[in-house]
């Protein structure tokens, strides 16, 4: 099979298709007269930061949500970025307060994200968030993971009984795609960079979630004819983005794989909308 033949999991187009679908909800909602609200805080000046943050703000624009980007200096203090989130919780009109990752040094992340309103946190990352995706279900799930079920089930991947292998930890992805993909009744395999022999275990896969941080990571031998590779990763080189899979080579081989870029990305975004909605509908619908 060839690129284009329906291999290439077209995360761009289902992330449209859910946007349109938020659309329609925020809609519903504003003959109501409540517009859905998200509020990001954007601590420092990085460029990386600053892009994805521009994308969010475009998304909402796509879909009727009402945007606000706190741009804060570099050097602000715990306290000062306590005090703000602190400040969104209190708002009415804020449904979803997101905290763009990563924070500078002086900042404690851990504190940062523990003071975010559970229920507006559509990041999914407040322990009370993480503890309900754990043990039964919360509507707002990290927006990564998220994206990447939404994916597979439209593709109609079936998961039930498969070998699943994420590769990486992360609480921002690891974690909580492995759990996603335990309560869709995959066979669920956490891999990282401790793990001995991790080619073993990546070819085995008959589903591969590659979120290892590292570019082009993931090469044609560590996979299986015919699995599905999902890639996480965006690195920035010369020659344009790249991920985590060494994506010309593992194509060949395998039975479907998302693109960089056009594939996780554009998902993650997506479900950064869905999860705005959401939590104004529990809020105030
Ligand atoms: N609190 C927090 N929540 C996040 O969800 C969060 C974060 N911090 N920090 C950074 C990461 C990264 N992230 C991406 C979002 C969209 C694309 C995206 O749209 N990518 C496109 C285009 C990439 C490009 O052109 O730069 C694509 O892959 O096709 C990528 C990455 C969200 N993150």
């Amino acid at each position: 099979m060839k690129v284009g033949e329906n291999k290439i999991l077209n995360g761009k187009q289902v992330a449209k298709s859910l946007e349109a679908e938020v659309r329609a909800k925020a809609e519903k909602l504003q003959e109501q007269d409540i517009v859905p609200g998200l509020s990001v805080i954007l601590v420092g000046d990085d460029p990386a930061s600053e892009v994805y943050v521009s994308y969010k703000e475009k998304a909402c624009q796509r879909v009727g949500i009402n945007s606000e980007v706190i741009n804060l200096p570099a050097d602000t203090s715990q306290e000062e970025l306590l005090a703000k989130v602190e400040k969104l919780n209190q708002a009415n009109e804020v449904d979803g307060i997101l905290v763009q990752l990563p924070l500078p040094e002086q900042i404690d992340e851990e504190e940062v994200i523990e003071t975010i309103d559970p229920a507006k946190d559509v990041d999914g990352f407040h322990p009370v968030n993480v503890g309900k995706l754990v043990a039964s279900s919360t509507e707002l799930i990290p927006c990564t993971p998220k994206g990447i079920m939404e994916l597979l089930n439209r593709y109609n991947i079936d998961l039930v009984g498969q070998e699943a292998v994420v590769v990486g930890r992360s609480n921002i992805v690891g974690k909580p795609i492995a759990n996603l993909l335990l309560q869709a009744n995959a066979t669920v395999t956490i891999c990282h960079s401790r793990t001995q022999n991790l080619t073993k275990h990546t070819k085995e896969a008959d589903i591969l979630v590659a979120a290892v941080g590292q570019q082009e990571f993931i090469t044609a031998d560590m996979v299986k004819e015919g699995a599905t590779v999902i890639d996480v990763g965006i690195h920035r080189t010369g020659d344009g983005l790249v991920g985590d899979v060494a994506f010309e080579e593992v194509q060949e081989k395998v039975a479907a794989i998302t693109p960089v870029p056009g594939g996780v990305g554009p998902l993650t975004i997506a479900s950064l909308m869905e999860n705005t909605l959401v939590a104004c509908q529990q809020r105030r619908g």
